[in-house]
C-alpha cells in the first residue's frame, strides 16, 4: 500500500517547500482556475505557475501564454510524425517498428486436437539454447545472439519460456485482463518549458502517484495527490522489451491454444502508444515462431500477418495501399473484412518489412500527419492458421490470433475547443469507439452474455477477440509533464472505474494488486473521457519463476525467396485451392488486386462456420443467437439482454447529435469570451500596475483589487466549466445509448 503522505519521488522533494493536501472534496475556498473535469480547462498556464509569484504570473497572462492556453483551451496536442521518421526527441528506430493487424477474414475456429506439446525445456536443451535471445530494442532480429539482459525492474525472466515448461501455456493460467501503465519521459519540449515530471511510480507496490498542484484562491499553491494501483505500472526507464516481457509475452503461447489476445495502448496524443505498440508485434512474432518451429512443430501451423487501420469509420488496408475496405456480417453474424489482405510469413524480417511498410502507408495515408494519424485506429494482427487435417491444399482454419491496436489520442473524442464541425464529428466518433471498447472489455470481464460489439466499428471488428477464450492486455500510456495532469487523471480514473465495475475486481483479485484510488477531488469524472485502461488480472504467478531461454539463431531464418512470404489464400481462391507463394509485393499486390466479393466471403463463411461450428465454445453460443437458428438473416438481430430501455429515436439521430455539438459550440463561445474578458481585464490592471509601480504609491490595492476582479473572473470560468463537464455527460450518455443499440 501506498504511503500517502511519503515523499512522491524526486519532483516532489524539489517542491518540498509546499504544503501537500490530501482532500476528498473540493474545499469552498479553492475554486480552480481552469481545472475541469472537462479537459477543456486551459490548465498549461496554471500548470506552469510555479511558486505563486503574483506578479511574474500576471506578465505571463500579459505576455500571451494565458491567451495561448486558456484562450484556446485544449491541452497542446502533440502532432503524430509520419512512422518511421524520428519523433521529437525520441528513439524510434526504423527497425523498432510498428503496431499491428486484424484477420477477420478466417473467423471460424478450428479446434485442435489435444496432441502432445513437447517441453520446452526439452527442446531448449535439444537445441543448446542457453540465453536469452537479443532484444529488438536492439535492432536486431536474430533470435540467438545471446547478449546481457538489459536493465531492468524485476522483468527479466521470459514469461514465454516459463509457459513452456509448465502449464502455464494453458490460455486459464494467464489473466483475462491486464493493466499496466506506462509513464514516457518528459520531452525535450517540456524539459525546454521546465515542466515538472509530476508522476511518482513504485513499481513493488504497482502504484502510481499523480502530483497535482492547484491554486488556492489567494493564489497560493498546494499539492494534491492522487494514487492509484494497477496490474503493473512501468516507470520511463523501462525499455520497451520489458514493456513486452510484462505484457505480451505471458499471452503468446495462449494462441496455440485457440486464444484470441488483444493488446491495446491507450492515453492522450503524444504519451507514448505507438512508441509502445510499436515493437510488440515483432517481438511477439519471434516468439510465435519459436513456438511454432519447436514447441509446436510438425503440427502444421502457420503465421498470417494483416494490418488495417479505422479511420472516421472506415476501413483501410495498410498493406495494400490503403485500399478501402468492407466489413460485412454473414448469416452467422461473423465479422469479416471483405479484402484486407494477409501474408503467410515465416520469419521475422518479412513481418518487420510488412509493418514498415503498414506503417508508411499509414501515413501517407494521412498525410498532415499528426492530427490525422491520432484520429485512427491502426489494427495489426497476427494470426495461427492450420490447414485442416494437415492439408495443405486446403485452406488454413484460424486456430487463435494476437491483435495489436495502436487507438487514437483518447482525448480527441472529448476535446470540446475545437470549433471545427467535423474534426468533433471524428471526435465523437473516436470517443464512440473508445467507450464500446470500454464496454466490451468490462462486458468480457464479467462473463456477460451480451457482448456490446456493435457499439463501433472497432469493437465490431474485434468482434471475434471478445469472444470464447479471449485475453486483453491494456497499456496505458501517460505523459509525465504537469500540462498534461488533467488527462492523465483522466486516463487512470477511468481505468480504476472499468476496473471497480467489473466482477473480476471482487472476485479474483489478489489484495496486492487491488486497484485503488486514492484521491482528494469527488468531481464527477464519469462524463470525462474515455481513458480506460484499468481491470483486474491476477498473473503475478506468470512473473515469479526465473527460468531462461534462448533462441536458435539457425531455425528461423529460412532461405527462401524474396519475402518469405506465401499469400494468403482469398476465399475465391480458397475454393480453387490453388494458391501459389508470391515472393514479391509487387506480384502480390497484382494477385491481390482481383477481390473477392462480399457474397462470396459469406458463403465461405457459411462453409467454414458449419465445419467448425460444433466444436465452438459456450460462450460463442451465449451471444450469438444465430449459431441456435442456422436460418437467420443477417439482418435479423439477437435480443440483447442489456439494451437500455430507451427510446431509440430521441437520441439516434444525426439532429440531436447536431443539436449537442451545436450547444457544445455555444458553451465553448461563452467560455472564450469568459476568458477572454478576463485578459482584457488583467491587461488593463497592468498598465495601472505599471503606472503605479512607483515609489510612495500603495501597490496593495491595486494588488486585492486586481485579485477580487480575477476571483469574480474565475467563478464564471469554473462556472462555466461546469456546465461543460455537464455537457460531456450527457455526450457521454449518448454515446453510451448509441453504443448499446442495434444499428
Ligand atoms: N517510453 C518512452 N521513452 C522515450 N520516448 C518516448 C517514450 N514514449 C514516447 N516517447 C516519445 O514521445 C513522443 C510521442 O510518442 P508517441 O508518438 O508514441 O505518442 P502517441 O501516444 O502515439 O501519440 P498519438 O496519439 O498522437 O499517436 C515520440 O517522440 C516518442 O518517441
Amino acid at each position: 500500500m501506498i504511503n500517502a503522505a511519503a515523499p512522491g519521488g524526486r519532483q516532489m522533494q524539489q517542491r518540498s517547500g509546499h504544503p501537500t493536501h490530501h482532500q476528498r472534496q473540493y474545499s469552498s475556498d479553492q475554486f480552480l482556475l481552469f481545472d475541469s473535469a472537462s479537459g477543456a480547462g486551459g490548465n498549461k498556464w496554471l500548470s506552469n505557475t510555479q511558486p505563486v509569484e503574483y506578479s511574474r504570473m500576471l506578465r505571463s497572462m500579459q505576455k500571451g501564454e494565458f491567451l495561448s492556453s486558456a484562450g484556446a483551451p485544449s491541452t497542446p496536442l502533440g502532432s503524430r510524425p509520419s512512422s518511421g521518421q524520428q519523433r521529437n526527441g525520441g528513439d524510434v528506430s526504423p527497425s523498432e517498428l510498428s503496431p499491428g493487424i486484424l484477420d477477420l477474414h478466417s473467423f471460424d475456429t478450428e479446434l485442435l486436437p489435444e496432441l502432445p506439446v513437447p517441453s520446452m525445456f526439452e527442446s531448449a536443451s535439444q537445441f543448446g539454447y542457453g540465453g536469452r535471445g537479443r532484444s529488438f530494442d536492439d535492432s536486431d532480429t536474430s533470435f540467438a545472439l545471446k547478449q546481457p539482459m538489459g536493465k531492468g525492474r524485476a522483468l527479466q525472466e521470459n514469461n514465454l519460456l516459463k509457459s513452456f515448461s509448465s502449464d502455464k501455456e494453458k490460455p486459464g493460467s494467464v489473466a483475462k485482463i491486464k493493466v499496466v501503465v506506462r509513464k514516457r519521459p518528459l520531452n525535450k519540449k517540456e524539459i525546454a518549458k521546465k515542466e515538472e515530471d509530476i508522476i511518482s511510480i513504485e513499481p513493488h507496490s504497482n502504484s502510481i502517484t499523480v502530483h497535482e498542484t492547484k491554486l488556492k484562491v489567494d493564489l497560493t499553491e498546494y499539492v494534491e495527490k492522487h494514487e492509484f494501483v494497477f496490474d503493473a505500472v512501468l516507470d520511463e526507464d523501462v525499455s520497451n522489451d520489458e514493456v513486452y516481457r510484462e505484457t505480451v509475452e505471458p499471452i503468446v503461447p495462449a494462441i496455440f491454444h485457440r486464444t484470441k489476445a488483444t493488446c491495446f495502448a491507450y492515453g492522450q496524443t503524444g504519451s507514448g502508444k505507438t512508441y509502445t505498440m510499436q515493437p510488440l508485434p515483432l517481438k511477439a512474432s519471434q516468439d510465435i515462431l519459436r513456438l511454432m518451429y519447436h514447441t509446436h512443430r510438425n503440427q502444421g501451423f502457420h503465421l498470417f500477418v494483416s494490418f488495417f487501420e479505422i479511420y472516421g469509420g472506415k476501413l483501410f488496408d495498410l498493406l495494400n495501399d490503403r485500399r478501402k475496405l468492407c466489413m460485412r456480417e454473414d448469416g452467422k453474424q461473423q465479422v469479416c473484412i471483405v479484402g484486407l489482405q494477409e501474408y503467410r510469413v515465416s520469419n521475422v524480417d518479412t513481418i518487420r518489412e510488412l509493418i514498415e511498410k503498414g506503417n508508411a502507408t499509414r501515413s501517407t495515408g494521412t498525410t498532415g500527419a499528426n492530427e490525422e494519424s491520432s484520429r485512427s485506429h491502426a489494427i495489426l494482427q497476427l494470426a495461427i492458421k492450420r490447414s485442416i487435417d494437415g492439408n495443405e491444399s486446403k485452406p488454413a482454419r484460424i486456430i487463435g490470433k494476437l491483435s495489436f491496436i495502436d487507438l487514437a489520442g483518447s482525448e480527441r473524442g472529448a476535446d470540446t475547443t475545437d470549433n471545427d464541425k467535423q474534426t468533433r464529428i471524428e471526435g465523437a466518433e473516436i470517443n464512440k469507439s473508445l467507450l464500446a471498447l470500454k464496454e466490451c472489455i468490462r462486458a468480457l470481464d464479467n462473463d456477460q452474455h451480451h457482448i456490446p460489439f456493435r457499439g463501433s466499428k472497432l469493437t465490431e471488428v474485434l468482434r471475434d477477440s471478445f469472444i470464447g477464450d479471449s485475453r486483453t492486455v491494456m497499456i496505458s500510456c501517460i505523459s509525465p509533464n504537469a500540462g498534461s495532469c488533467e488527462h492523465t487523471l483522466n486516463t487512470l480514473r477511468y481505468a480504476d472505474r472499468v476496473k471497480s465495475l467489473s466482477k473480476g475486481n471482487n472476485s479474483k483479485k489478489d489484495p496486492s494488486v487491488i486497484s485503488s484510488i486514492r484521491e482528494s477531488t469527488t468531481l464527477s469524472l464519469s462524463s470525462s473521457i474515455p481513458t480506460f485502461s484499468s481491470y483486474e488480472g491476477n498473473n503475478t504467478d506468470i512473473n515469479t519463476e526465473t527460468s531462461k531461454y534462448g533462441w536458435s539463431k539457425q531455425i528461423d531464418k529460412e532461405t527462401s525467396s524474396q519475402f518469405n512470404m506465401d499469400r494468403a489464400p482469398s476465399r475465391r481462391e480458397d475454393r480453387r485451392e490453388e494458391v501459389p507463394a508470391v515472393p514479391s509485393y509487387t506480384n502480390y499486390y497484382k494477385e491481390q488486386s482481383r477481390g473477392s466479393t462480399p457474397a462470396e466471403d459469406s458463403d465461405f463463411s457459411e462453409e467454414a462456420y458449419e465445419q467448425s461450428k460444433p466444436l465452438r465454445r459456450g460462450k460463442v453460443e451465449t451471444y450469438s443467437a444465430p449459431l441456435e437458428d442456422k436460418g437467420r438473416r443477417v439482418d435479423q438481430q439477437p435480443k440483447w439482454k442489456d439494451v437500455p430501455d430507451v427510446d431509440v429515436n430521441s437520441f439516434y439521430s444525426d439532429e440531436d447529435l447536431n443539436a449537442l455539438l451545436k450547444e457544445e459550440e455555444d458553451l465553448v463561445i461563452a467560455h472564450r469570451r469568459q476568458v477572454e474578458e478576463t485578459i482584457s481585464i488583467v491587461r488593463e490592471e497592468m498598465k495601472l500596475l505599471d503606472e503605479a509601480d512607483q515609489p510612495g504609491n500603495q501597490l496593495d490595492e491595486y494588488i486585492s483589487r486586481l485579485s477580487a476582479i480575477l476571483s469574480q473572473k474565475a467563478a464564471g470560468i469554473v462556472s462555466l466549466q461546469a456546465r461543460l463537464a455537464h455537457f460531456q455527460r450527457r455526450l457521454t450518455e449518448h454515446d453510451v445509448l448509441v453504443s448499446s443499440l442495434e444499428p
